[in-house]
């Protein structure tokens, strides 16, 4: 059998409003860049792939910008001509020409693993093992700014049954605000909904021990990465002195973070994403020791829209335990998207899409609508 090859790689920055300000520690979001990633091959098959940022580069060390640039000047030359059914072997060369850059690995992974998905007639999640569950638990952040506004927005959630669980992004106030502005969401939601908050690094280790403090008292579930990704002996000291679980984010990258964590005692969850991961083999590597820990698992998001967002979902269905769900609400937040037909979500979950690769199709009226060099 002759292997297909790839034959062309394609970055295309869009650029799409959100549905309201989405408001972080570190930015207020009224739109999403999407890097979407097309990738034909010799036989004819061709697979999609998204890496999205938070803020251009306020959050991370990549903005769209640069990815699409590593993408056209680096990694895709070093991958034209490789055999496209090798998904693997394209990761280790990627990974031999650029260190780090691991959203734009991860666009150009899922891509290919969707490309072999369409070959085979299989989903992603089959390349993978295959998915133990059919859809993935899925909260929604409040984070329009406003304390009333975002009560109304969980109400006529929680009513329509789309979800039950509530991520509250604080640290761009002070301690004192946020905690009344948490609070508030807590006591008119009650034991309806779980609250759960995202400081995003946000807090000294003094700010996070009186905050932490308040936000237990009044019920919050769950309290992630309250400290700069760095201060992992602080993150021990307060996993050591609270209840409520507290969870690594952006202080976690890889397996090997994973491992150190859990050595420091410094995470009682984890949240994964396949763009900080480089992928979703490398995802899996990072939840697997995690779960060896004995740290609970948590399917995160970049904001990414339906096809990042899809390809998530299949890398986390595969995971025997996923204990804190997902928040793989990324397309919600997204006025429009370029896909023919979106992720659909309903009874707190999103339905993992059952065709073959991602299970997505790409709508060339829309991305050309909302390209940035149209
Ligand atoms: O977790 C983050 O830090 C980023 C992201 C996830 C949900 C959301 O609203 O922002
Ligand atoms: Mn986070």
């Amino acid at each position: 059998m002759v292997s297909p090859c790839i034959e062309s790689i394609e970055a295309i920055l869009v650029d799409l409003p959100t549905i309201r300000a989405h408001q972080l520690a570190m930015t207020v979001m009224n739109v999403q860049t999407l890097v979407i990633v097309r990738l034909r091959c010799s036989d004819g098959m061709e697979g999609l792939g998204e890496a999205t940022t938070i803020g251009g580069l306020s959050y991370g060390e990549e903005s769209p910008e640069g990815i699409k640039l590593a993408i056209d000047t680096y990694l895709a030359p070093a991958l034209l001509g490789l055999d496209a059914s090798n998904v693997l072997a394209a990761a280790q060369r990627m990974n031999r020409v650029a260190r780090g850059n691991t959203f734009a690995k991860s666009a150009l992974e899922t891509a290919l693993l969707d490309a072999q998905g369409k070959r085979l007639g299989v989903p992603v999640s089959t390349l993978l093992g295959g998915a133990v569950r059919d859809a993935v638990p899925v909260l929604w952040t409040l984070a329009s700014g406003d304390t009333r506004r975002d009560i109304e927005e969980a109400e006529s959630l929680l009513a329509a049954r789309r979800h039950d669980t509530f991520k509250l992004k604080i640290g761009r106030r002070s301690v004192a605000e946020d905690v009344a502005h948490v609070c508030a969401i807590k006591e008119a939601l009650g034991a309806r909904a779980r609250v759960t908050v995202d400081v995003n690094q946000a807090w000294s280790e003094s700010q996070a021990a009186t905050g932490i403090a308040r936000l237990e008292a009044a019920g919050v579930d769950l309290i992630e990465q309250p400290l700069p990704r760095a201060h992992r002996a602080g993150m021990a000291r307060l996993a050591a002195r609270f209840v409520v679980p507290i969870m690594a984010d952006e202080a976690v990258h890889s397996p090997e973070d994973a491992m150190d964590l859990a050595r420091q005692g410094a995470a009682d969850v984890l949240a994964l994403k396949i763009s900080k991961s480089g992928g979703l083999y490398e995802v899996l590597r990072t939840a697997a020791v995690g779960d060896a820990a004995g740290m609970a698992l948590y399917g995160g998001t970049m904001l990414e829209g339906s096809i990042g967002t899809v390809a998530a979902a299949h890398a986390f269905a595969t995971l025997p335990r996923l204990e804190w769900g997902t928040e793989l609400f990324g397309p919600l937040l997204l006025v429009d998207d370029v896909v023919r037909q979106r992720p659909a979500y309903q009874e707190f979950s999103m339905a993992l899409p059952t065709g073959p690769g991602l299970g997505l199709a790409l709508d060339e009226e829309k991305l050309r609508r909302y390209r940035r060099d149209r």
